[in-house]
């Protein structure tokens, strides 16, 4: 198996904060696998998904992100950006282009400057283009302004350009957090089935582990900046995620289920 993330001993202290973000936490997730980040309110799940998209410098250990070692004290190389993907909650778009532009935004960390600069797209730039916009289901809404559509809509769009950019890992932050349960359910489909589809792998965080559960392959569950849980998720019981909200509520983070 080729291991996707490989982190050893991370921590990371956000400026001005008294307590670490991430408090030593290593972990290995291997190609393929949809892992779900699970934990109270200030685990650290942001924290540590925004360090693996490269944002954030400072910290300490060792992070591995498709097989490159991410540098502690500068960002990812240009090159190598495109391979990761980030689905953001507030979804990042240009809201007077149209929804195809949007999506092709997706493709430029992967065209020569030149091109981005005209916005020269090849061939393959619109086939990835157009085959997000249809796995995501709004291949009809190409030509629509992005401010003209609904807010589930603006989502898709959102994923379908993280699609279109071709990474080899997703990672995405809360993505069904302001959902209802049947969209929320639509939208981790849709994610899980298009990175599976494509052999990306996903990594994304939520507050809700019985929905999570039923997309994700394997369970993270953090607490005070450590992984205090990691289980494939056909293992895992009710009680341990209870006892991973429920010990953290007391203040005692007595859970260590690490295997
Ligand atoms: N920009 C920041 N500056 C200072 N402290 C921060 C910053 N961002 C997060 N923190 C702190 O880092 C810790 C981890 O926060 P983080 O947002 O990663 O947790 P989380 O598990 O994603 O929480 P939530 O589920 O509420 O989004 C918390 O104690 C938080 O207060």
């Amino acid at each position: 198996m080729t291991r996707v993330i490989d982190l050893v001993d991370l921590s990371f202290l956000h400026s001005g904060a008294e307590l670490p973000a991430l408090n030593d936490v290593s972990l290995v997730v291997e190609a393929g696998e949809a892992v779900v980040l699970l934990g109270p309110s200030g685990a650290g799940k942001t924290t540590l998904l925004a360090l693996l998209d490269g944002r954030l410098q400072g910290w300490t250990g060792c992070v591995s992100v498709l097989g490159r070692g991410l540098a502690p004290d500068a960002p990812p190389p240009v090159a190598a950006r495109p391979d990761t993907g980030f689905i953001f909650q507030e979804f990042a778009l240009v809201e007077r282009s149209s929804v195809l532009r949007n999506v092709l935004n997706g493709r430029l960390g992967r065209m020569s400057s030149v091109a981005a600069f005209f916005g020269r797209h090849s061939e393959h730039d619109l086939d990835a283009a157009h085959q997000a916009l249809a796995d995501c289901g709004i291949g009809e809404l190409a030509h629509r302004r992005v401010d003209s559509l609904s807010g589930g809509q603006r989502q898709r769009v959102a994923i379908a350009r993280c699609l279109a950019q071709e990474p080899r890992l997703i990672l995405a932050d809360e993505p069904v957090s302001n959902l209802d349960p049947a969209r929320a359910d639509e939208i981790l489909a849709l994610i899980t089935n298009a990175a599976a589809k494509r052999g990306a792998t996903t990594v994304f965080s939520s507050h809700q582990p019985e929905l999570a559960l039923r997309f994700a392959s394997r369970a993270v569950g953090m607490a005070g900046g450590s992984v205090v849980l990691d289980r494939v998720v056909s293992a895992m019981s009710d009680a341990e995620i209870g006892a991973l909200y429920h010990d953290v509520v007391e203040g005692a983070v007595a859970l260590r289920l690490v295997q």
